[in-house]
């Protein structure tokens, strides 16, 4: 079974609606750098209305240090999620798992990153390019996704009702990550879309 994260909910209303529809994981942009930006009291309102077993993950991207532990004071995500340049010493020292998103945007060469985050619990790997933002809906080569690593990936970037399929046939992802394509406007998650997304990852049969 693929698992489905829902990223960049701004709204109690989506984030019971895709936890409803059965979301794995919630991910909230805490970056400020980011359209999709929640601040860390409003994310915590956020994380009240996600029931037990779904993870919550805190986005943040090249953030402060000071900022990242008012993160984690307040919201109390299960896991943090590093947009940046962090290393894997920076992301680990925090104390709580992480995730580091992999910008595939220039396609093969990013592929030697992956290694430099052996304390990561997962990698995603997401359509943009080196030093954009995620979030915009860009997708990557899905054959490039490695087969032959220890840690579980994450596939992000582009992905929409129409084309999860597909990508998981092809890339084989451990979870799918997906912002843009459930969205009526940055934030602004689409019921419909949401159901018709996570329709459609359940429809794939396991591997
Ligand atoms: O969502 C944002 O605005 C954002 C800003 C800065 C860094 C990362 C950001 N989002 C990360 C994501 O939500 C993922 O990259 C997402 O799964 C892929 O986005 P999309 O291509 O829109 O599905």
């Amino acid at each position: 079974m693929t698992r489905i994260k829902c990223c960049g909910l701004t709204r109690i209303d989506d984030v019971r609606r895709a936890t409803q529809l059965g979301a794995d994981a919630i991910g909230f942009v805490m970056t400020r750098k980011s359209k999709r930006f929640v601040e860390p009291g409003q994310a915590a309102r956020l994380r009240d209305a996600v029931p037990p077993f779904v993870t919550t993950v805190a986005l943040v991207m090249d953030d402060e240090p000071a900022f990242i532990e008012e993160v984690l004071r307040v919201l109390r995500p299960d896991m943090l999620q590093f947009h940046g340049n962090e290393s894997d010493d920076e992301c680990s020292s925090y104390g709580v798992r992480y995730l580091k998103a992999i910008a595939m945007g220039e396609g093969a060469p990013a592929l030697a990153r992956l290694r430099d985050y052996p304390r990561a619990a997962g990698l995603l790997l997401d359509g943009h390019g080196l030093g954009e933002q995620g979030g915009s809906g860009q997708r990557f080569d899905w054959s490039l996704m490695p087969k032959d690593l220890a840690q579980p990936l994450l596939l992000a970037g582009g992905l929409t009702a129409e084309n999860v399929a597909e990508a998981i046939r092809i890339a084989r992802p451990w979870a799918v990550d997906v912002s843009s394509g459930i969205e009526s406007s940055p934030g602004i998650k689409d019921s419909d879309k949401m159901e018709r997304f996570i329709s459609a990852v359940r429809a794939v049969p396991s591997a």
